[in-house]
């Protein structure tokens, strides 16, 4: 149909993404574990571009598209969206932007999701971020959200929990045993979180700590200038 989505397929249906080659970095964990809310840090902090799944299906649906009906059904049941659809809607949204470098929010959630994206884009993830916080603090903080989801709902927010188990778990352990997995204990307060997270990340990519910070140190007569970074 000659829409920018079509035009970023390319011979043998793969991916103009594999030209642009951007840096993803996948940021995984349960429903509530605080993903969209550190992925606004990082932006902030490191200049990345935050993708949020959930947020471009939600999207699609507001935008009247013919798999909206679709989506709506599975969102409201929280079950994972064929990655067909999620992964154009990626993919649209990183051909669009002029960074270089992307937060990927909630996806992969699980092992189709996964393999598609990778064989579809030929990216792989610098690292996964996941955020380990338990089902008793996440289901708290859902049902004290108040973004007015259809999902955020208890019937719905076990579904959810169910689905997290037995289909995005495997996912991170794939990454695991690929060394790939940066783990955080969510349970924390925000601050705390960020923390941990701002560890995580390349101190070079620090955008308020882009000049290196160097400290003199005296040897007799010569002085030695030590890069804190
Ligand atoms: N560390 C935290 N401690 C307490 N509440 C948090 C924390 N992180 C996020 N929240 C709140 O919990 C809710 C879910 O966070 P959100 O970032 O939307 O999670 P996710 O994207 O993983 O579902 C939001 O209302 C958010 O303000
Ligand atoms: N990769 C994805 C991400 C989200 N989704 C759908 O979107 C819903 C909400 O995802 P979300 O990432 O916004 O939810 P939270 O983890 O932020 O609470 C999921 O429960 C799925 O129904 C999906 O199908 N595939
Ligand atoms: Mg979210």
């Amino acid at each position: 149909m000659g829409t920018i989505v079509d035009a970023a397929y390319t011979e043998g249906n793969k991916s103009a993404l594999s030209v642009k080659k951007p840096k993803v970095v996948f940021v995984l964990g349960g429903p509530g574990s605080g993903k969209g809310t550190q992925c606004a840090n990082i932006v902030e902090h490191f200049g990345y571009t935050h993708l949020s799944a959930g947020d471009l299906l939600r999207a699609e649906i507001n935008s009247g598209s013919e798999s909206g009906t679709m989506i709506q059904n599975m969102i409201s049941e929280g079950t994972i969206v064929p990655p067909e659809i999620t992964i154009k809607l990626l993919e649209k949204a990183i051909l669009e932007s002029e960074n270089d470098k992307f937060l990927i929010d909630g996806f992969p959630r699980n092992e189709e999701n996964r393999a598609t994206f990778e064989s579809v884009t030929g990216i792989v993830p610098k690292f996964i971020l996941f955020f380990d916080c338990s089902e008793e603090e996440m289901e708290r903080r859902i049902l004290s959200r108040n973004q007015g989801r259809v999902d955020d709902n208890i019937e719905t927010i076990r579904k959810r929990f169910k689905v997290f188990v037995e289909s995005s778990l495997s996912v991170i352990n794939y990454y695991n045993s690929k060394g790939k997995v940066k783990k955080i204990d969510a349970g924390k307060p925000v601050a705390e979180v960020f923390e941990a997270v701002k560890a995580v990340f390349n101190p070079v990519d620090d955008k308020v700590n882009l000049l290196p910070r160097c400290y003199p140190i005296e040897f007799g007569r010569y002085v030695m200038y030590h890069r804190t970074i």
